[in-house]
């Protein structure tokens, strides 16, 4: 799915309404239609609904909604931002047609069991947040109500700069058509709570035809890409995959990464590991073959290194002065992609040559810590994006900004961000499990690119399975690779 920017997404609404047989008070009332729905499907009548209303398109939603659902059977009282005067036609058109039973309120006394609907701004934002906004945004963040946001948290600018931003903070928010890339990103992502996209069928001509380097992934684009399992394979038809991990004391991430490759579909795993921590892969997974060094840490090349579909290093590695050593060998005698995580990443960071030595179509697979070491600090989203655009493009490699909404960037600049996951994936081990799947997959037979965006999806997936299971808190790592 496209992430198209405010001003795409407006020029979207203006095609739609000059190509469609639709006009523009009939889009925001199919746009507040879904959102209605969503509300009716989620939010019982009991709870008092309290609609705060901008004076753009964002804030007739806002009234078109509060109409609807009063309608639906809810109690609604509206708090206007401002006068009838300054409003736009639509939301004009909207407030005269709003019924006299939904009162209006003005923010004082509001109870706690009032679902508070945010129509303040939406894609029209520009810049510092001004008055009378202000104290509204900051008298909703200060209550412990529950927070429903229409398109975008009012405040939030759609693409970069919220770092200072004044936005509201959301439950919910119900955005329309698309995700906004600003949603995504650490800088005011948390604002959003959990997001919904809901499609208003704004013309899909124009979206085909729209250029972006941003997607977002979405099941009908995963369903796509998965590849089906022939009926006459053998354990030869699907790879080989050879993981290098775990130094003295980690064998743990060596399991982890071993356990989810053995989920990919691949046909063999190999886990090389020091010859002391072998009992511990063996005895938990023994459909994995080992390969021993002799060292308490990674010191040589398994044999016959080339001879695998894929090769993944780095989890529990250690940064050992000959591993160091053995990482530059590996890099430059295999001459096929790597999945690159964690110390193997450090090592690289550290030894700044050897990044040339990354084979072409690799994954490298970043936790934010670690892409601080391999770019150096950012000053904003955007830099930061840019930066990994150039270095994936300068690699010829896939880049994996590993967090929420994890980031896959592909050599050609573009940019998918995961849509599943959850905040109960960070902890330890949920790299290590990710880098043996993607792994995998990559011996599986998919392209580096597929790889990697099927990787951090099903990895999401697994997380979310994890979640609804043991809760965000209590779930681990581990049990990622039962739900793979
Ligand atoms: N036909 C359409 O155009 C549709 C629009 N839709 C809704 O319309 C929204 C976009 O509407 P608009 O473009 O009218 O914009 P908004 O409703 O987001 O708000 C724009 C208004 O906010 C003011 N504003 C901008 N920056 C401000 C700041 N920093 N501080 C205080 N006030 C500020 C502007 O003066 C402007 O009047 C979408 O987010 C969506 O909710 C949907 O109804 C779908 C159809
Ligand atoms: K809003």
């Amino acid at each position: 799915m496209k992430i198209l920017t405010g001003a795409q997404i407006k020029e979207a609404d203006r095609h739609t309404i000059e190509n469609e047989p639709i006009s523009s008070i009939e889009l925001m009332e199919r746009a507040s239609n879904s959102i209605a729905q969503w509300i009716c499907n989620n939010v019982e009548k009991d709870y008092p609904l309290l609609f705060l209303t901008g004076k753009g398109n964002n804030g007739g939603d806002g009234l078109a909604v509060a109409r609807i659902l009063y309608h639906a059977g809810y109690n609604c009282s509206v708090h206007m931002a401002f006068d009838k005067e300054q409003l736009t036609e639509e939301c004009r058109y909207n407030l005269e047609r709003l019924p006299s039973g939904v009162t209006s309120s003005d923010l004082e006394n509001i109870s706690g069991n009032t679902v508070i609907i945010d129509a303040l701004l939406g894609t029209g934002v520009k810049g510092a947040i001004k008055e009378p906004l202000l104290p509204i945004i900051d008298k909703v963040n200060s209550l412990r109500n529950s927070v429903i946001s229409i398109d975008l948290p009012s405040g939030m600018i759609s693409e970069y700069g919220n770092k200072n931003q004044k936005i509201i903070k959301a439950g919910i928010t119900l955005t329309l058509e698309f995700p906004k890339l600003a949603m995504l990103l650490p800088e005011a992502g948390e604002y959003c709570g959990e997001i919904k996209i809901l499609p208003i069928g704004l013309s899909s001509q124009y979206i085909s035809n729209e250029e972006t380097s941003y997607h977002y992934i979405a099941p009908g684009f995963i369903g796509e890409i998965k590849q089906t399992r022939d009926k006459f394979a053998h354990k030869g038809t699907y790879g080989h995959a050879l993981l290098i991990c775990g130094a003295r004391g980690m064998a743990g991430a060596a399991i982890l990464a071993t356990g989810s490759a053995l989920r990919s579909g691949c046909g063999l795993v190999t886990t090389h590991i020091p010859a002391e921590e072998r009992y511990a892969v063996n005895m938990v997974y023994p459909s994995a073959i080992l390969s021993l060094d002799d060292e308490s840490y990674f010191s040589g090349l398994p044999a016959n290194a080339s001879k695998y579909s894929s090769i993944g290093v780095g989890c529990g590695l250690g940064q050992a002065p000959q591993t160091a050593d053995a990482l530059k060998q590996l890099l430059v005698s295999v001459y096929k992609p790597v999945v690159i995580d964690a110390d193997a990443l450090n090592i690289i960071s550290d030894h700044y040559k050897m990044r040339h030595n990354i084979p072409a179509g690799s994954i490298l697979t970043p936790h934010i810590g670690e892409l601080k070491r391999l770019i150096g600090e950012w000053t904003s989203e955007e830099e930061k994006i840019e930066q990994v655009k150039r270095l994936a493009a300068n690699l010829k490699s896939v880049i994996i900004v590993k967090g929420a909404h994890s980031m896959v960037c592909l050599p050609d600049g573009n940019c998918y961000f995961n849509s599943t996951g959850n905040s109960g994936m960070a902890k330890g081990g949920s790299g290590d499990v990710l880098t043996g799947y993607i792994t995998g997959l990559l011996a599986r037979g998919y392209s580096s690119e597929h790889a990697a965006i099927l990787g951090v999806y099903m990895h999401g997936l697994a997380g979310d399975k994890a979640a609804k299971k043991y809760g965000t808190e209590g779930m681990n790592s581990r049990d990622l690779i039962k739900y793979l």
